[in-house]
């Protein structure tokens, strides 16, 4: 057990559980996502450079990693703190950010919006996805990568003092690498050295959550305190879903927002609606797993923030929540999937 016991870590220090309030568990406020640039066709090849604009801003929402510029989110600052004023107004309390190392993670920034905006800020410890590890990462043994997790956690991230609050999103492709296997088995060593919370981002295939699972079990992790984002681009077919949560982690839907005709990384995946993803919110509540949703919109490009025609942080709270409400869910499902889960989630043991 650590000093931590019964707190939930921001990058401003430690709060009680209670200060919390409603809670995104996945989102990007600065970092940069170059590493997942997809080159477009030929014939539409000048977009890759252009600024985004009016004129082009649907080829982008469909095409958003084929934009360079689009990929720079750690450019908008100022927007992204106006966007945070705008979620608190909307009666949000807490962001969960999950950038870690490969994809730019800025904590000096992250303590600097939260002091500008009074939100909490719950930064991520670790690494991204294999395509981002450094030489020095995949040389690395499961002991000295679960130092660098413990300290992230203990001492400060990226040469600060401020502090991560979860080990997430820990990268894993499909299939998995050996270095991202290191990363897993480092993960849930730090994991029970600590009692913290963690977000794994699994790789785009079906399998990929119960693989990684298996791992962390074998591992030690405890994955009653383990969240496993991104489903809705994952486990589609609902038997396996149920399936899948019968294995105790949190579920988390974290797509919200994001509709799109060609999901880029996998065109063999048809990218559900928010109205699919509050669908498969409530089949798991029906089955049971209420007590194991979190949502968030995984905010990770520029073209998903207000400044640029998008839903930004608050679209969950002012147009998911009540339609989640028309389709009969109720408040207290509702209360518990943005204030209780999170809460639970990211209390350190
Ligand atoms: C930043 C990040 O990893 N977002 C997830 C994108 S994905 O399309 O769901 O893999």
């Amino acid at each position: 057990m650590s000093s931590l016991s019964g707190k939930v870590q921001t990058v401003l220090g430690p709060i009680h559980p209670e200060q919390l309030g409603r809670t995104l568990t996945h989102e990007h406020l600065s970092m940069t996502f170059e590493c997942c640039y997809c080159p477009p066709p030929a014939h539409q090849g000048t977009l890759s450079d252009a600024p985004i604009l009016m004129k082009n801003l649907f080829w982008v929402k469909q095409n958003p990693y084929s934009n360079k510029e689009n990929l720079l989110l750690s450019q908008e600052i100022e927007a992204i703190t106006e966007e945070i004023m705008i979620f608190k107004a909307a009666g949000g309390g807490s962001i969960v950010e999950n950038t870690t190392t490969g994809i730019s993670r800025d904590i000096k920034m992250l303590k600097k919006m939260a002091e500008k905006t009074g939100v909490n800020i719950i930064s991520g410890a670790g690494f991204y996805v294999d395509a981002t590890h450094s030489s020095s990462t995949r040389s690395m043994t499961v002991e000295q990568l679960t130092e660098v997790l413990v300290n992230e956690v203990l001492q400060g991230a990226d040469g600060t003092n401020i502090k991560c609050g979860i080990i997430g999103e820990i990268g894993c492709s499909w299939p998995l690498t050996e270095s991202e296997k290191k990363v897993l088995q480092a993960t849930a060593e730090a994991q029970s050295q600590l009692g913290c919370p963690v977000n794994i981002h699994p790789g785009r295939n079906s399998d990929a959550p119960f693989h990684i699972i298996q791992i962390l079990q074998e591992a030690g992790a405890d994955i009653s305190k383990t969240v496993m984002s991104h489903l809705d681009r994952t486990i589609f077919d609902e038997t396996k879903l149920l399936e899948f949560a019968k294995l105790g982690s949190y579920l988390e839907y974290d797509l919200f927002g994001t509709e799109m005709l060609n999901y880029q990384f996998n065109q063999a995946v048809d990218m559900p609606s928010d109205n699919d993803r509050i669908k498969m919110l409530r089949l798991l509540i029906n089955e049971g797993y209420e007590d194991r949703i979190v949502v968030s919109h995984d905010i990770h490009t520029k073209n998903r923030l207000l400044k640029y025609g998008g839903h930004g942080y608050s679209h969950i709270l002012n147009n998911i929540v009540p339609k989640m409400l028309v389709r009969g869910i109720s408040q207290q499902c509702v209360d518990k999937i943005l204030l209780e889960n999170p809460k639970q989630w990211l209390t350190f043991k």
